[in-house]
């Protein structure tokens, strides 16, 4: 169940990328008359998605566009000395490799190692058919199961790891099939402009995500924040949340087990109803913002919420000091715990500025935990 969440965006991709298939393959008759700006097109982009990929680390999908660029230059100058077949499992082969590397900055030795890959890459695509032949098997068929093959290997991939570049990674293995299948028949300069347009695409939003959603808890940052009281109107109320005794939970349980209560609270959090949002401001404090609401009913869900994160109990497990299993393993014994917050809440008042608002729901915040600590204070 955990891996469909986790590969649900991937749908997202596959859609995005059909809609610009579909919509360069219907245009094609007319952009053949201008073939010649398409092919500059599609090699500009693929320059930007380069850049952009050197530039925000992202590597990996930078050197594929370049493999792609040069599968599409080969089309007319054959400087590869590869058959179609050949250059096919090259790019299935680059795919399979590319994803289980990390991306990792041009300016380093792994550029090397990138550049050993595809030499190697290069060498067993040209030994393939040989290869094929010796075993004594026929094309196409060997084709579709290494395609599969490397298919199942990204799903599993994108499973371990659900970033963005993965899903591309099999979107653009989804295409790459289905044009071998003769369902999609695209120019390779129009899928060298697909792939670069898709490639820009999920750079710019990885490098969002990066900046403006926090990576432990998954949830918008205190930039987000900013970013968010740059549009909130005249009307809001605004909670400062925090954990109690954090620091104590920190050093009898562990920074791990610490990292997990974060999570659970974020997770709670984003479960705000009224129209609230959630931030990770810094540490272990959050932010909810309910734009255009009165102070009441900010108050009566974080009530609410403050109820269901104290009554969710968290299961530990401790390893049992010196004690050990039959098979020679530590043995753990599990501890039940309960969390609870602090939340300080302000409604915006005449001429108050942002940071004000922040301020004084921030002093709430410290009456709440003086009164004792799991409480709502105004
Ligand atoms: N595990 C983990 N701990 C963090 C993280 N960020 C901050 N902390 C810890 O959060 C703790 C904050 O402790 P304090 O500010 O003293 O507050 P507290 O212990 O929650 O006490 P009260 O707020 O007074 O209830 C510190 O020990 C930080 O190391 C994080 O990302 N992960």
């Amino acid at each position: 169940m955990n891996v469909i969440f986790r590969l649900k965006p991937l749908v997202f991709h596959l859609f995005f990328i059909a809609l610009v298939v579909f919509a360069i393959e219907y245009s094609e008759h007319i952009w053949t008359q201008y073939f010649t700006a398409v092919k500059s097109t599609a090699l500009i982009l693929t320059g930007i998605a380069i850049i952009l990929a050197v530039q925000f680390n992202h590597s990996r999908l930078g050197w594929l566009s370049l493999v792609l660029a040069l599968y599409a230059i080969n089309q007319d100058y054959q400087f590869l000395a590869l058959s179609l077949a050949q250059q096919q499992v090259f790019l299935l082969l680059f795919l399979a490799c590319i994803a289980f590397v990390a991306d990792r900055g041009v300016y380093s030795i792994h550029t090397l190692y990138r550049v050993a890959l595809v030499a190697a890459l290069y060498g067993a695509s040209f030994f393939y058919p040989a290869l094929l032949s010796y075993l004594g098997t026929v094309p196409p068929l060997p084709m579709i199961v290494l395609a599969a093959l490397v298919f199942t290997l990204l799903i599993v991939r994108t499973a371990l790891s659900p970033n963005h570049s993965h899903m591309a990674f099999v979107s653009l293995l989804v295409v790459l099939v289905l044009q071998e299948m003769h369902f999609v028949q695209l120019e390779r300069y129009s899928l060298l402009l697909v792939s670069s347009v898709y490639f820009v695409v999920v750079i710019l939003i990885e490098s969002y995500l990066l900046a403006y959603r926090d990576e432990l808890t998954k949830i918008p940052t205190r930039r987000a924040l900013k970013q968010l009281s740059l549009a909130l109107g005249n009307k809001y109320t605004l909670a400062m949340l925090d954990i109690d005794h954090f620091k104590k939970f920190n050093d009898t349980y562990g920074h791990d087990i610490g990292d997990q209560v974060l999570k659970l609270v974020a997770t709670q959090l984003t479960k705000v109803r009224a129209g609230g949002k959630c931030f990770r401001y810094g540490g272990e404090e959050f932010t909810v913002v309910f734009p255009g609401k009165d102070k009441e009913i900010a108050i009566a869900e974080l009530e609410r919420l403050r109820q269901a994160i104290q009554d969710y109990k968290m299961v530990i497990r401790q390893p049992v000091r010196k004690s050990k299993d039959a098979r020679g393993k530590a043995k753990t014994k599990q501890k039940t715990v309960s969390i609870t917050i602090s939340i300080g809440v302000c409604q915006k008042g005449a001429k108050q500025t942002f940071d004000q608002v922040m301020k004084v729901a921030d002093e709430a915040l410290y009456r709440a935990k003086k009164k004792g600590r799991n409480k709502v204070s105004e």
